[in-house]
């Protein structure tokens, strides 16, 4: 008896061992046991979810608009009838952008050039806006900084890089906005976009997570104090979305594109267009009850990685007809 279950005890453990080393070669790149098929369960619709017409006569400010998640944000608000303003560093990029945006959609898209981490260029960056469009109704806080680094070899200037542009550009934005629009009583939808660590911290991205949970907290905090003033204040907090910004910091090699699909229960990343629909909703008037909201937006992602027994997924079921014997077994403590 005794060998018996020593037997099944040993061909148990060999299977668990060569479903953990399938799991392992899964994680570092070779041929995995899900092949992501899910994904068809969970098909990405692209085209604008609101009805037409549903920012008519409305300013949208969208920082980082020039390029990746900004960008299609800046498309959708633009198709849906508001007149966009994108700021960022580089102007020859927004005004490429403004342009393409502007003649597929016929709404003017204004490029205007500003380092958020400067909070001079931040207020004159309003002026012109002010000049342009007057205060927005919609403030979309989406540009940001990043870069894998093992935090022993971070810099000062490296941490200060990073944390200026995501918290202390997004305090700046918002905090000289949101100044001008109390005193001209007048409300808006303040958006922020963060990340998914943001709520858990993260290694190798420390000064992002850092900067992303203080970016958190001030839009939580005025939620509540602003709200007297029309202001609302919302974050989402996207998985991974492929664009280049984001994907040539983080995983500049592409070796683990994989793994982080493996672990996405939804078997796909999302698209610039999915966030973009999100990104609208949450700015439209049908969102109007919305404030102090952090939604996540990552396919599964972020309970996937946290769920201590989440792994077993890769447990088969002739495996689980041996592991629950084993378990039905168990007598007592
Ligand atoms: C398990 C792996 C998972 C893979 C994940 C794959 C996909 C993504 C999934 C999820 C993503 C989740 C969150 C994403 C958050 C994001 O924010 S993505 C957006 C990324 N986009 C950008 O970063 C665009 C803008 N970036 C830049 O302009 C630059 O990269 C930079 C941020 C560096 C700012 O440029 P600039 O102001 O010109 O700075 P400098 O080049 O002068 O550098 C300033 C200091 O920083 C040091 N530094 C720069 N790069 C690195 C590096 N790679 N490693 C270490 N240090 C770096 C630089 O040396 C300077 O410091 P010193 O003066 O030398 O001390
Ligand atoms: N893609 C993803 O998987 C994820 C992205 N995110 C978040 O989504 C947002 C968009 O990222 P994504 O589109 O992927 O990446 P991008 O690199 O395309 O976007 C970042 C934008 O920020 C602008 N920017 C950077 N520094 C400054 C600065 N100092 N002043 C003004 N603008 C600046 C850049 O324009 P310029 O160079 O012209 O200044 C760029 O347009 C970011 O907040 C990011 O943290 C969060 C989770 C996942």
């Amino acid at each position: 008896m005794a060998a018996r279950v020593v037997g099944r005890t040993g061909r148990l453990a060999a299977v668990v061992r060569s479903s953990a080393v399938r799991l392992q070669s899964r994680l570092h790149g070779s041929t995995g046991l899900r092949s992501g098929s899910q994904a068809n369960f969970f098909p990405p619709l692209e085209d604008a979810m609101l009805p037409s017409g549903s920012f008519n006569n409305r300013m949208a400010l969208i920082t980082g608009g020039g390029t990746g998640l900004g960008r299609a944000m800046t498309a959708t608000l633009s198709q849906l009838g508001a007149q966009c303003i994108i700021a960022s560093r580089k102007l020859d990029v927004l005004q490429r952008t403004a342009e393409e945006i502007s003649s597929q959609t016929g709404n003017k898209v204004h490029a205007v050039q500003c380092d958020v981490r400067d909070p001079q260029a931040v207020s004159q960056c309003v002026d012109q806006i002010e000049a342009l469009t007057g205060l927005p109704d919609v403030i979309i806080n989406n540009a940001a900084g990043n870069f894998v680094c093992p935090s022993e070899r971070l810099s000062p200037n490296a941490w200060k890089t990073i944390t200026d542009i995501v918290l202390n550009g997004t305090a700046f934005v918002t905090l000289e906005l949101g100044k001008r629009l109390i005193q001209n009583q007048k409300g808006a939808s303040f958006l922020a976009i963060t990340t998914i660590y943001a709520e858990s911290g993260s290694g190798f991205v420390v000064p992002s997570a850092s900067a992303k949970a203080g970016v958190e907290a001030l839009y939580k905090s005025l939620a509540a104090e602003w709200g007297r003033y029309g202001h609302r204040f919302n974050i989402i907090q996207p998985g991974p979305i492929r664009t280049k910004g984001a994907f040539s910091r983080l995983d500049p090699t592409g070796a683990f594109e994989k793994a982080m699909i493996d672990r996405i229960p939804t078997g796909r990343l999302g698209t610039p267009a999915e966030i973009a629909n999100l990104a609208a909703y949450v700015s439209s008037n049908y969102a109007s009850w919305m404030s102090g909201a952090v939604i996540r937006f990552d396919g599964g992602e972020y309970v996937s990685l946290a769920g201590e027994f989440n792994e077993l997924r890769s447990v088969t079921p002739d495996q689980w007809k041996l592991l629950e014997a084993m378990i039905r077994k168990t007598k007592g403590s």
